[in-house]
Formats: structure tokens, C-alpha cells, sequence
């Protein structure tokens, strides 16, 4: 494709040479001959310094926030290169499926992605989600590794995915994601909020700036008059609904003051939850196999986006009967001998922690045990919160490793211990698992949270083969013995 064409509509492209671009990348290190080299400021660098090498590597044009001298290829000036940089990957890769929708919200993004993915299955379309646990379409099952990919990467996977027949795809959009404009070339049909919660204020300034962050998706991302799913129960829900109105979205609420679906009545059971739904003034009684009222917020909120693009609320909620949970969300890994259900849940934030504790409280006639850490280079204010957290709403905390990171691990844990009255540490994550399960006895549930579908422990630059789910089974093996 020619510069001027990838350009056009979206920057001036300057006088001179017009040169056919065979591929674009946000790090010169990538930069193949005949690139675009889109030099973007980020946290620790600032991709402009690069401009040379990029050019050195075969770049035939540059997109940045300023001209650099110091090279000779056109360079495209724009204000905000991460945006127009998005938006000409998508153009540089065309094909996207042609109904995507994207969802936000501190917790339960990975969810409600799979979710839509689930109904729209069982609407009879092709359909794909994009998250934290990788790419999901009728033909891959490919494990990820950011939450909202690279600009580049996404537009490359959206062409991908339409060229594989994908009508429809459901993606999670993170809140570095959205403030790094890398969905801004992705055309949506609808969004949605989830909640906003306590996470990744190492990286925002402070709550509003995360809560705006996020609110980008609703007034930057979302085409005017196309329906915004929103939560209706969160604390900060009301937010949400002035922030996507003001913009000229088309609000719809879901939850107990939900006005699209209205959640009537909710009654737990071990492994599922019977729920009475409103739905254009008749009750549909729906049972949802699933455990844990935050997952029926999540179901409520695909079902909302699966009714926004065009299922039939009758099917969407039929479709629910059916849901599986997404890998590690309070998800059943074992049942010991002694019938005590072990739970490996993602849990690595505090509302997060706090959901989950309380969702199995229901069902627990014994005691609750947890085993949990905090993740290192990640936001500190985390790990006194969940200390807390675990032993305010658990019977038994064991504080353990997750990911420390280049963090020293038993400083993390210090932290989280102060805030942990009666919690024992045991920084092997393998032994915090076998303790819990070993001390467990009838009535008790075992959860084990943080790591959920991950498969590695971060340490020090090494990235170690973990599994909880692996773990639980090893360690139900042994204390069964
Ligand atoms: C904190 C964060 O989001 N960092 C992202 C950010 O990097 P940065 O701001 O540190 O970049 P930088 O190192 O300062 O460099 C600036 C630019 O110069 C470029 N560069 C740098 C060196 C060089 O030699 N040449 C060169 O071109 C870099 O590629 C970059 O584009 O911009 C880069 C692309 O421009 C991203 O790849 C990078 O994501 C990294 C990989 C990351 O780990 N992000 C995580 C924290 C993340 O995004 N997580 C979210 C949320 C998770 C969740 O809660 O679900 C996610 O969506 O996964
Ligand atoms: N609606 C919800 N409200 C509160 N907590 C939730 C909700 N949904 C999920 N959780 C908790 O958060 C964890 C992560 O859920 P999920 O992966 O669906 O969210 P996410 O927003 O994608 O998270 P991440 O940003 O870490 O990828 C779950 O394991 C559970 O502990
Ligand atoms: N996307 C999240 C994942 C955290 C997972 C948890 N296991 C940890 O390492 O803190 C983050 O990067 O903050
Ligand atoms: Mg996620």
C-alpha cells in the first residue's frame, strides 16, 4: 500500500517520494525493509530517539509526534501517533469481522468476552474472543499474553480472523489498552462496562484518571447512537451511564437496576445459580451453571451484548444455561477425598478477592481457605488491601508468591502480611497449596487465587512452568494417599 493512501484522511503526508509500506511496527527493533516506523512516547522511552535505527533497519517512512531531522524518508506528523498509528494498521490490514464489540471494567472483561463469544455460538454465528486468555474462534484455541494486544498485532489478528470466516468477535479492552489508543482502529458495534475496582494505579496518576482511561471506550472508540452495555450495580455505575450518554451513546443497563434486563431474584447453589429475569415485562427464570453472583453480573452483561447486536433476548438468555466458565475464574480444579471443593480463581486485585471469597461463602458449611499472593512491579496499594481482604472474609489465609517479579518476593509478602491478622506465610506456592488442601476437612472450601489460567511464576526474569490447576490435582493426589 502507498503512504499517501494509508495516510489518507487520517494525516498530511508531506511533499516528495510516495513509497509502497509492506508492513508497520511500534518498536524499531521489529522494523523489517519497507516498514512504517511508528514512534510513539511510553513510559520508560520515547520511540522518536529510535527514528534512526528504524531507518538504518529499511524504514521508508516514519509516523511521529514531531519531524526528526536526523533521517531522510518521509516522515507523517501527527498529534497523536498511537492513534493514527492504530488507525493505519487497520488500514494497512483491511478485513475486520463485522460485528466486534469490546468491554471494560476492572474485573470480569475475560468473562464477559467469553461469554458473548459462548451466545453468539449459540445463535448459530462464527464467533471469536480476544483477552487475556488468548483467541478463541471455531478454529484456534491460541493462549495470549496481553489483554488488549499491540495495535499492529490486533489489526493483523482482526484481518485474520475475518479471512477465517470470524463474523463476530468479543474483545476485552484493558485500561492500558484504551490509554494507549491501541483499539482505536477497531470499528465497534457496541461496548460495555463492567466495574471499576482498586488495580493498576502504579501506572494511572490516580482513580479518575483510570476511570477515564476506561471511559474512552464509550466516548472516543464508540460510534455515536451504538449501544453502551452497562452494569447497573456497581458504584460506579452511575458514572458510566452520564459519561456514555453525554456521548451520544445508546445506554443499556443491565443488573438488579437494570432497565434492558432486570435481574429479579438470585438463589445460589454449590455449583450453580437459579436466577428470575426481566425482560420486556415477562419473567424468564434462567439457571446459570455457574457459581458466584459476580458471574451473573458477567452473564447479564453478554447477554446484553449479545441482545445489542442482534440475538433475540429469548436466545441470549437460553444461552446461559449453557455457559462455561472462562479457564481459572472460579474454576472447580478438584474435590477431595473428603468431598471439599478446591477453586483456582483469578483473583489478583482486592473487589476481585472480595467476590470471590463471598461467592463461596454460601455453599461453605466449614471454613473458607484461601491461598493467595500479590503480583510484583504492580501496583503496592494492592497487597495490604488483600491482606485485609483474606482475613476479614477467610477462615484460613496462607499468604504465598505470585509472580514476585524483580521484586524481592518476601517484601511483597511482608506487605501483605501487615494487613493479614492470622495469616501464615509460606512463600512456595507449590507448599502454600498442599498445606491448604492437606488441613482441609468436610464442609470447607479450598480457593486458591491470582494466577487463574497463567502457567508460569515470574521470578527475577525467569519465567518458571506453574500451574494451580496442575498443583491442586498433585497435591489431592497426595494428601489422598
Ligand atoms: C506499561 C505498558 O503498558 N507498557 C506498554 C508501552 O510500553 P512503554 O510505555 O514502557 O514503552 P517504552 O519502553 O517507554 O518505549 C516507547 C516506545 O519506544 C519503542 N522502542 C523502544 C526501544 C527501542 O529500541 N526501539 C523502540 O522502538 C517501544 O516499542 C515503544 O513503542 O507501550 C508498548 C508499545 O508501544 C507496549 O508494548 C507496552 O506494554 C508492555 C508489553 C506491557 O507489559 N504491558 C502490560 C502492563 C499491559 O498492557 N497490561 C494490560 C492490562 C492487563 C490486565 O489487567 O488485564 C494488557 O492489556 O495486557
Ligand atoms: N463482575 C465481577 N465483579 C467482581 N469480580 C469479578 C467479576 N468478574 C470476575 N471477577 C473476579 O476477577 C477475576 C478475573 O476475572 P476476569 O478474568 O473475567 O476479569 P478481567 O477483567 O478480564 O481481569 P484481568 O484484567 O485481570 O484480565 C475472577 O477470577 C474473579 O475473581
Ligand atoms: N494483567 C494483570 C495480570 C496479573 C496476574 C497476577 N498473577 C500477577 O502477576 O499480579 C497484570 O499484569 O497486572
Ligand atoms: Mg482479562
Amino acid at each position: 500500500m502507498k503512504l499517501s493512501e494509508l495516510a489518507r484522511g487520517l494525516a498530511d503526508c508531506p511533499e516528495g517520494p510516495d513509497p509502497e509500506v509492506t508492513g508497520l511496527t511500534l518498536d524499531s527493533r521489529k522494523v523489517e525493509p519497507g516498514f512504517l516506523f511508528v514512534a510513539v512516547p511510553g513510559a520508560k522511552t520515547d520511540g522518536s530517539r529510535f527514528v534512526k535505527d528504524a531507518a538504518e533497519r529499511g524504514a521508508v517512512a516514519i509516523l511521529a509526534a514531531a519531524a526528526a531531522g536526523e533521517v531522510s524518508v518521509p516522515t507523517i506528523v501527527s498529534a497523536d501517533p498511537r492513534r493514527t498509528g492504530a488507525q493505519m494498521a487497520a488500514r494497512f490490514f483491511g478485513a475486520q469481522p463485522d460485528t466486534v464489540v469490546a468491554v471494560t471494567g476492572t474485573a470480569g472483561k475475560t468473562s464477559v468476552a467469553s461469554f458473548v463469544r459462548q451466545i453468539w455460538t449459540t445463535a448459530g454465528k462464527q464467533a471469536a474472543s480476544i483477552g487475556t486468555t488468548g483467541v478463541v474462534s471455531p478454529t484456534r484455541n491460541d493462549y495470549g499474553s496481553l489483554t488488549t494486544p499491540d495495535p499492529v498485532d490486533l489489526a493483523r489478528l482482526m484481518a485474520s480472523l475475518a479471512g477465517e470466516g470470524v463474523t463476530h468477535a468479543a474483545m476485552e479492552a484493558s485500561s492500558h489498552g484504551l490509554d494507549q489508543s491501541r483499539l482505536d482502529g477497531v470499528r465497534l458495534a457496541a461496548a460495555a462496562f463492567t466495574n471499576l475496582g482498586h488495580d493498576h494505579l502504579d501506572y494511572h496518576p490516580d482513580v479518575e484518571s483510570y476511570f477515564t482511561a476506561k471511559m474512552g471506550l464509550l466516548t472516543r472508540l464508540l460510534p455515536k447512537g451504538a449501544p453502551a452495555v452497562i452494569y447497573s450495580d456497581d458504584r460506579w455505575s452511575g458514572r458510566a451511564i452520564e459519561v456514555a450518554s453525554g456521548s451520544g451513546a445508546k445506554v443499556l443497563t443491565v443488573g438488579r437496576n437494570g432497565s434492558l434486563l432486570t435481574l429479579k431474584r438470585l438463589e445460589h447453589e454449590r455449583d450453580r445459580q437459579i436466577a428470575e429475569i426481566a425482560v420486556d415485562g415477562s419473567i424468564h427464570r434462567i439457571v446459570l451453571p455457574l457459581a458466584g453472583e459476580f458471574q451473573m453480573a458477567n452473564a447479564l452483561v453478554a447477554a446484553g451484548l449479545a441482545i445489542a447486536t442482534g440475538v433475540s433476548a429469548v436466545e441470549a438468555l437460553e444461552a446461559l444455561e449453557h455457559l462455561k466458565g472462562a479457564a481459572g475464574r472460579l474454576e472447580k480444579a478438584g474435590m477431595t477425598s473428603q468431598g471439599v471443593p478446591v477453586f483456582v480463581d483469578y483473583a489478583h486485585k482486592p473487589e476481585a478477592l472480595e467476590n470471590v471469597l463471598a461467592a463461596v461463602r454460601p455453599f461453605t458449611t466449614g471454613r473458607v481457605i484461601v491461598v493467595f499472593g500479590c503480583g510484583g512491579d504492580r501496583d503496592k496499594a494492592k497487597r495490604p488491601m488483600m491482606g485485609e481482604i483474606a482475613s476479614r472474609l477467610a477462615d484460613v489465609a496462607i499468604v504465598t508468591d505470585d509472580n514476585p517479579r524483580s521484586e524481592e518476593p518476601a517484601t511483597i509478602r511482608a506487605a501483605i502480611m501487615a494487613a493479614a491478622a492470622n495469616a501464615t506465610e509460606i512463600g512456595d506456592r507449590r507448599q502454600a497449596i498442599r498445606t491448604a488442601i492437606a488441613q482441609s476437612r468436610a464442609g470447607d472450601t479450598v480457593v486458591v487465587a491470582g494466577k487463574g489460567h497463567e502457567t508460569g511464576q515470574t521470578i527475577a526474569g525467569t519465567v518458571h512452568p506453574f500451574s494451580d490447576h496442575a498443583e491442586v490435582r498433585a497435591a489431592i493426589a497426595e494428601a489422598g494417599r
